[in-house]
């Protein structure tokens, strides 16, 4: 048995996630119990820092150490919080804040050095590339734990998109012995994990991509007409007062993202503030109220979810198991569930999993698997050649160790 801090901020940069777990066995046999959880919010100049880049803002070289050491140093905070009053952990598995992402793409170029030796083989031009900031040697330091970091980067390396990197974690955590499930992370960004009943070789029929935005677009709407004073549609009240337009959702659902088959993977840099002004021009032409265009992007939400199951997966799942943020949407979940009729729309609380918890949950396990040796990507879900070890492992060095 192992006592792992699994850390996390993602595409909504609402907070540090932190889950302090207590891990036992290996993969059919694993089992996790949550001793802690908590929400760590950073303060609101790091936090609007954060989206600014997440957003596009350019920083100099001097500004992304500052900003590096800052994350770094708010994971610390977050990883010796949750102890308090809870037994130490000996292991720390730390997502980072994600800033960029880049799914692998056709048109790189590669310089190739004109060595006049052997030539380098060529890097696979469909090279991604996926930077959490919150240097992980820093956190080892601070913490005096080891520490494991920068997840995505074995998986994209051996040609995979780098995300999503839970559905391992998933199909341990939450498969069930006659169900096939889905389990859909509302997040910023949505990504699914599609796990078959635990029958026959039902690994090898795990299927998961991001879906499309979550929460990214409603909150970057509420955020705009209120100019800041609110962050997200608390509860999707806002939303449920409008009314959605389908004409628009069908519009954009057939826009490239949303047709393109997997392995895929997204994030703000398609889901930004430029993609919603485009939805809000599309708008004018129907003369929509802001509760009808919040209406409307939720439906798009919920619609892009749906059509990514419909289209990709082998048959429909047996229920679907909401987590994130998102789960909290009421009136999202109720057009999920409108819409998946007569599937069922449950959260994975209700299967033994904390919905605010579980991606800090999945990097604690994927940083006791990178302990283990054992590999915590699936190919089939990322496109990678490979399974490989997840993460870089950073020990810490107090003085009467230092060599
Ligand atoms: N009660 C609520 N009602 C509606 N939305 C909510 C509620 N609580 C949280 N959210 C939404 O959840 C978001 C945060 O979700 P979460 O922490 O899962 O995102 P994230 O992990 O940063 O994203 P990602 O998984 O894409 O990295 C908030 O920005 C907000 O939009
Ligand atoms: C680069 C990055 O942080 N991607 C996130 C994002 O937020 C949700 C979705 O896109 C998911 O694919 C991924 O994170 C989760 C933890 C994952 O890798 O499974």
């Amino acid at each position: 048995m192992m006592r792992v801090i699994g850390l996390i901020s993602g595409t909504s940069v609402d907070g540090i996630d932190a889950a302090l777990v207590e891990i036992s066995g290996k993969d059919l046999d694993i089992e996790v119990t949550l001793l802690a959880g908590a929400t760590y919010p950073y303060p609101d100049a790091l936090s609007k820092q954060i989206l600014e880049v997440c957003g596009g803002a350019s920083l100099s070289m001097a500004e992304f150490a500052q900003l590096d050491d800052a994350i770094a140093s708010a994971f610390a905070q977050a990883a010796q919080n949750i102890q308090n009053g809870n037994p130490t952990a000996e292991l720390i598995g730390s997502h980072g804040q994600n800033v960029y992402h880049r799914p692998p793409t056709d048109d790189l170029e590669l310089p190739i050095l004109d060595s006049g030796l052997k030539k380098i083989p060529n890097p696979k031009s469909k090279m991604g590339y996926s930077l959490q900031l919150g240097r992980g040697a820093l956190i080892a330091h601070l913490t005096g734990i080891p520490t494991v970091n920068n997840f995505r980067a074995a998986d994209i390396a051996v040609g995979g998109q780098g995300a999503p990197m839970v559905p391992a974690v998933d199909a341990y955590l939450l498969s069930h012995p006659d169900k096939h499930r889905c389990v859909q992370n509302i997040g910023g960004i949505g990504n699914v994990a599609y796990l078959p009943a635990r029958q026959g070789n039902w690994l090898e029929d795990i299927r998961g991509w991001d879906t499309g935005p979550g929460n990214a677009l409603l909150d970057l709407t509420v955020q705009h007409f209120t100019n800041g004073s609110k962050t997200y549609d608390q509860d999707g009240a806002w939303a449920a007062t409008g009314t959605p337009c389908k004409a628009l959702v069908d519009q954009w659902l057939s826009q490239d993202y949303f047709q393109q088959s997997p392995p895929k993977s997204t994030g703000r840099e398609l889901f930004s503030f430029e993609y919603l002004q485009h939805c809000i021009a599309d708008a004018s032409a129907y003369e929509l109220s802001t509760s009808d265009l919040l209406a409307t992007l939720t439906e798009l939400t919920a619609a892009s979810i749906v059509h990514s199951y419909r289209t990709f997966l082998p048959r429909m799942p047996d229920e679907v198991l909401l987590c994130g943020g998102g789960s909290r949407n009421l009136y999202l979940k109720q057009r999920l569930q409108a819409t998946l009729e007569p599937v069922p729309v449950l959260t994975t609380d209700e299967a033994g999993v904390s919905a605010d918890f579980k991606e800090a949950i999945a990097f604690a396990v994927l940083a006791y698997w990178r302990n283990l040796g054992i590999p915590g990507n699936l190919p089939q879900v990322t496109g990678a050649d490979k399974a490989v070890l997840l993460g870089d492992v950073h020990l810490p060095h107090n003085s009467k160790d230092a060599r």
